[in-house]
């Protein structure tokens, strides 16, 4: 049997970055002498296996054919037959269809080293339609690479653009598309993640909600990255524009994770009531809206995203601080100390509301006003 080394390990070394895990594909082997050899099998649909040691994935060299419509339509073929180049050809760009062989030798029958050369991001053949997730796929490396210059290639586009036409996305579950758009977001071009899917015209049936504020994202994208702001800022900055009730449903369709919906639905809702010009009393209303002192990391991260947003981010940067403090300040009042001053039931609420606005009137005239 023939080992190689497959997919984005080459793909980055060719490139200078850091491989993270590499994929190795096996050539002219069966199940069985890969388990006699001690590895473990882990696909249930593919022949993938596990290095006793190293625990890498050796996929066997197969062929794919679709045979109907979603994840789970697939004809697989894996044979000691199946060659090298069969097995290449499936794969979804030329740059990560380049193999290596164990004396460094690069097998290359579909350009790749061209393509990443003149950093193209180009289909490898017409299979690349058998994997819908492919057009986030896509999307999501052009986010990656875009700052060393990579485009996706016309052809591919569409291709891409058939392929959202066919309504194919449609069939794929929403925790691939989510798992695709949150590591595009966490990428150095996150924008450019939603400037392909537009291009490709392949948001219709994931994230039409965002199509009316795309160009708006964009800059909001480019100053989370600078800030290296988390990905959930970063997913919550797209909905500065959104509806409360569109960005409900987009966030339930791709199943988002509480903790990025409940972000995305404070910055849909409240950031407009970021504003500079506010009074201590608007301030205390949005941390009320924002369940701030219960939820203090939250408020955090939404002050955080609401910077990000205002197109005068300088000055709504210089209020995050104060107001960080100030809610910290003001969390910290407990019920206890107006228990032991005699007040019962809703008085305590009120008289905690009072204190904490005191605090507020206080660092704000101290702080934002002078
Ligand atoms: N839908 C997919 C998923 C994977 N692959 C192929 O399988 C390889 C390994 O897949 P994966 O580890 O998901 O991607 P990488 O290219 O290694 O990129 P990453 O850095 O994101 O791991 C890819 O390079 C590609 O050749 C593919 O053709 N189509
Ligand atoms: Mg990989």
């Amino acid at each position: 049997m023939d080992v190689y080394l497959v997919g984005g390990a080459v793909r980055d070394e060719l490139l200078n970055r850091r491989v993270t895990e590499r994929d190795w594909v096996v050539v002219g082997a069966t199940p069985e002498e890969m388990l006699a050899k001690g590895f473990e099998q882990v696909g249930k649909d593919f022949p993938v296996f596990l290095h006793p040691k190293t625990k890498e994935e050796y996929a066997l060299a197969r062929t794919e054919r679709k045979s109907g419509s979603g994840y789970t339509g697939f004809v697989c073929y894996a044979a000691p037959d199946v060659t090298l180049e069969q097995d290449l050809i499936r794969r979804d760009l030329t740059v990560n269809a380049i193999a290596k062989d164990n004396d460094g030798n690069l097998i290359d029958p579909y350009h790749g080293v061209r393509d990443l050369n003149s950093r193209i991001l180009r289909h490898v053949s017409e299979a690349f339609s058998e994997d819908p997730l492919r057009v986030f796929r896509v999307a999501r490396f052009a986010a990656r690479y875009a700052h060393l210059g990579f485009k996706v290639a016309e052809e591919t586009l569409s291709l891409m653009r058939n392929m959202a036409d066919s309504g194919e996305l449609a069939h794929l579950t929403a925790e691939r598309v989510w798992k695709e758009t949150i590591r595009a977001l966490g990428e150095n071009n996150p924008e450019v993640y939603f400037q392909v899917l537009e291009r490709a015209e392949a948001l219709n049936d994931w994230f039409p909600e965002l199509i009316a504020s795309l160009k708006n994202s964009d800059s909001r994208l480019e100053r989370a990255v600078s800030a290296k702001a988390s990905d959930d800022i970063r997913w919550a900055l797209l909905f500065a524009n959104t509806s409360a009730e569109g960005t409900e449903t987009l966030c339930k369709r791709v199943k988002a994770p509480n903790k990025y919906a409940q972000l995305a639905m404070l910055v849909s809702r409240f950031s407009k009531a970021f504003t500079p010009s506010n009074t201590a009393d608007d301030w205390l209303k949005l941390c009320n809206q924002c369940d701030a002192w219960r939820k203090p990391e939250r408020f955090t991260d939404f002050i955080t995203a609401c910077t990000l947003i205002n197109d005068n981010a300088d000055i709504s940067s210089s209020l995050a601080t104060p107001l960080h403090e100030t809610v910290k300040e003001a969390s910290k009042l407990s019920a206890k100390a107006f228990v032991e001053q005699g007040l019962r039931g809703p008085q305590i609420g009120e008289a905690m509301n009072l204190a904490r606005r005191d605090i507020f009137e206080k660092r704000f005239r101290l702080d934002l006003f002078s």
